[in-house]
């Protein structure tokens, strides 16, 4: 007998609605039906195989929908929610979100979601600072932390379903509340786009005084200001969203680098040394990437000497062994203290098998921590 297809619709085919659309492919009794307001996006994701089927008409999208992903910026995830309590749906859906905010969205929900529907809030706790379904892959949320936040008196076999659903992403499905989700998620992800942002603009403003500013900005400001390099729409809107846990946050922030200022103008070595032992001791326990606190990485740093053909050297011995990369870098810089070379392993797996392959022909590796 075969199986009853179930049908899954993504509202918002972008980098994580395409996610999450491959990493549900990977059942094959599940249909994917993406929504988005532009047709470009569905085009794109129809020849990328992430859909099934997509269309621009959100009755038609969500009509035979089981189970619906509102993957939509996160002001768009709210007029969306708003838009459905006038729709025809299933008697049984479940509807989800993947915003990077829970509060406002939850609320959204409780007050316009009709009674047949249940609405559970969801983020995933990975992404990248690219956007867009060509940057979709059914590996993006691997390893993460995926968020629930269900409020009180959600049936508890929805939740259940959802989990089991979303085991599909290889995510570790966690619940918390919608409040305690924003402060935490606020410091931990919101706030810290909003300092890498403050950061450069700051050094920005001194480049146009003086332009070294820009060459000589090395591995530390690189590595700290990564982040802002994301999409600015989405983080307005997060901002936005996010409103009060941010500026208590910026408030708690403003005090802290006081104080370490007043550290460095009274010139108390003691205390500026001990300001950034707790912070390294603090950074060093975090629990490894693979558990999903940031985002899986599958890559080595490689110095490599100066001369033709070190690098077919190289892919040939990984090739003898049949490790599989997905991505090679020559880095313009030699500034900071890893390799010249970045090799992308296709998995974890191979990466530990790569870097004892090259270590084993003398070769300096680094994993970046
Ligand atoms: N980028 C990231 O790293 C992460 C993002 N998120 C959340 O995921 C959501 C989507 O973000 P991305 O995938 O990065 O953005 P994206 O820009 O890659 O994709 C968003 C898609 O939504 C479409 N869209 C815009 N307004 C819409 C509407 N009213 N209805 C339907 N579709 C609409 C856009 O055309 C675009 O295709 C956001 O709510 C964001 O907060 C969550 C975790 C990580
Ligand atoms: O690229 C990074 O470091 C991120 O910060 C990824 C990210 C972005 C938004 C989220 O809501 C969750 C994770």
């Amino acid at each position: 007998m075969e199986m009853k297809k179930v049908t899954i619709t993504v509202i918002g085919v972008g980098l994580i609605g395409g996610s999450i659309a491959l990493s549900m492919r990977r059942d094959p009794n599940i249909r994917v039906v993406g929504y988005d307001v532009r047709q470009e996006p569905l085009d794109k994701a129809l020849t990328l195989g992430v859909i099934h089927a997509g269309t621009t008409d959100l009755q038609t999208a969500v009509r035979e929908a089981n189970v619906i992903f509102l993957a939509a910026p996160v002001e768009q995830i709210v007029a969306t929610l708003r838009l459905l309590q006038d729709m025809e749906l299933q008697p049984d859906v479940i509807v989800t979100d993947v915003g990077s905010t829970k509060s406002g969205i939850v609320r959204q929900a409780v007050e316009v979601i009709p009674p047949h529907v249940t609405f559970i809030g969801g983020h995933p706790m990975a992404g990248s600072h690219k956007s867009g379904v060509e940057a979709a892959s059914d590996r993006l949320l691997e390893n993460a932390y995926y968020v629930l936040t269900p409020a009180p008196g959600t049936a508890a076999e929805k939740v259940e379903r959802l989990t089991e659903l979303l085991s599909l992403t290889r995510a570790k499905v966690v619940q918390m509340d919608a409040d305690s989700h924003d402060q935490v998620v606020g410091a931990v992800s919101h706030f810290p786009h909003v300092l890498a942002s403050a950061l450069v603009n700051l050094v920005a403003g001194y480049d146009e005084e003086n332009a070294w500013h820009a060459r000589l900005a090395a591995g530390g400001f690189r590595d700290i200001t990564r982040i802002a390099s994301s999409n600015p729409r989405m983080w307005r809107d997060v901002l936005l969203q996010n409103r009060e846990h941010i500026v208590k946050i910026a408030k708690d922030w403003a005090k802290a680098l006081e104080d370490v200022v007043e550290l460095v103008e009274e010139g108390d070595p003691d205390g500026i040394e001990r300001f950034f032992q707790t912070a390294r001791d603090f950074r060093d326990g975090l629990p490894e990437r693979k558990t999903g606190a940031l985002p899986p990485l599958n890559d080595l740093y490689i110095d490599i000497p100066d001369h033709p053909g070190e690098i077919g050297r190289i892919t040939t011995l990984l090739g003898a062994k049949q490790i599989n990369i997905t991505n090679l870098q020559i880095r313009e810089t030699r500034e900071d203290i890893y390799g010249a070379l970045r090799i992308t392993f296709h998995s974890q797996e191979e990466m530990e098998k790569g870097e004892e392959l090259l270590r084993f022909f003398d070769y300096n590796v680094y994993r970046r921590t």
